[in-house]
């Protein structure tokens, strides 16, 4: 399989209303205009109509991660991959896949039960970016086809889940880290599996050994293309007390500079700058011990 891109994230919110206000005067998103009255909120990045979609519900958790196919072929490939690994998935309406503005889009949950769609066909408006925070770009690559940033998935199956991600979606290994906060020296610690697909961001996904995770997602990060917007947003989020979930740091891995705060949905939000782009052809994964260089000081061991 040859997944290309984090296209998108759904959000389940039972309050939508609070990622408008938040995605604009925090995040410096630009809000786009409700194609129906349901209170839903999409929320804009670059050419893609919409990177953030926070749809009304009855809980508050991350829904979805939308990953993005080259074509039509690369979606039908998929789909047979995985038919011959066994896995069940829903094909959804084109009523649906219109109202996520791909051609085509199936979902499925992965083994430790996030779930994702699959789609080809992602729509570019190329409506203008314009932040209402005055940030000039977000580094979403050419066209947006580095994806939006990464996301952060608990595992509580983390051997089964990145054999999932590994073998039948066909992502490749980044790096490796392993965390032992418990003092109990019994305790296995948790495991994290950062995994890129075809593009040059060091990892679009990563998977963490957290058992109990009750918002589906342990934090999603957004790359800004200016040290500055870094400092201005750590700035409105601390004039707004939003809790800071990690200090400002420089990730080991994937050079980041970044810090993370509190979202309204119960995950962090990382915020960053300068990550690497990686040239994929003959890299070994790594294994690394260190997560920062320096900085990221974390609120809470499972922020
Ligand atoms: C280590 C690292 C490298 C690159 C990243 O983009 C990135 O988010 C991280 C940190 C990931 C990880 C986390 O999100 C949950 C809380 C963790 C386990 C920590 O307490 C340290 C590293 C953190
Ligand atoms: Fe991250």
């Amino acid at each position: 399989m040859d997944v290309r891109s984090l296209g998108y994230v759904v959000i389940e919110s039972t309050n939508p209303a609070e990622w408008a206000d938040y995605g604009t005067n925090i995040l410096g998103l630009m809000l786009v205009p409700a194609a129906s009255n349901n209170g839903d909120v999409y929320l804009k990045m670059d050419q893609r109509p919409y990177r953030f979609a926070i749809v009304k519900g009855e809980q508050n958790r991350l829904s979805c991660c939308g990953w993005e196919l080259a074509d039509e072929a690369g979606f039908n490939q998929a789909k047979e991959e995985l038919r011959a690994a066994g896995v069940e998935f829903t094909e959804a309406s084109a009523e649906h896949a219109k109202s996520r503005r791909v051609r085509g889009l199936i979902q499925l949950q992965d083994p430790s039960g996030n779930g994702l769609e699959l789609y080809w066909g992602g729509e570019l408006d190329y409506g203008k970016f314009i932040s209402p925070l005055g940030i000039s770009s977000f580094e979403t690559g050419f066209n947006g086809d580095m994806g939006f940033g990464h996301a952060v998935l608990p595992a509580s199956k983390l051997a089964e889940t990145h054999a999932f991600y590994k073998d039948v979606l066909g992502f490749g290994d980044s790096d490796y880290m392993h965390f032992h906060f418990s003092p109990d020296p019994d305790d296995p610690g948790q495991g994290l599996n950062f995994m890129h697909v075809n593009n040059p961001r060091h990892h679009s996904l990563a998977l963490y050994e957290d058992a109990a995770n009750p918002v589906g997602c342990v934090h999603l990060m957004l790359e800004v293309t200016d040290v500055d917007e870094v400092g201005y947003c750590l700035d409105r989020v601390q004039a707004a007390e939003i809790p800071i979930v990690s200090t400002l740091g420089r990730h080991t891995n994937d050079n980041m500079l970044s810090f993370y705060m509190a979202t309204p949905t119960g995950f962090a939000m990382e915020f960053g700058t300068d990550g690497l782009q990686m040239n994929w052809e003959g890299f070994t994964p790594t294994v690394t011990s260190l997560p920062s260089l320096w900085g990221h000081k974390f609120a809470m061991p499972d922020a």
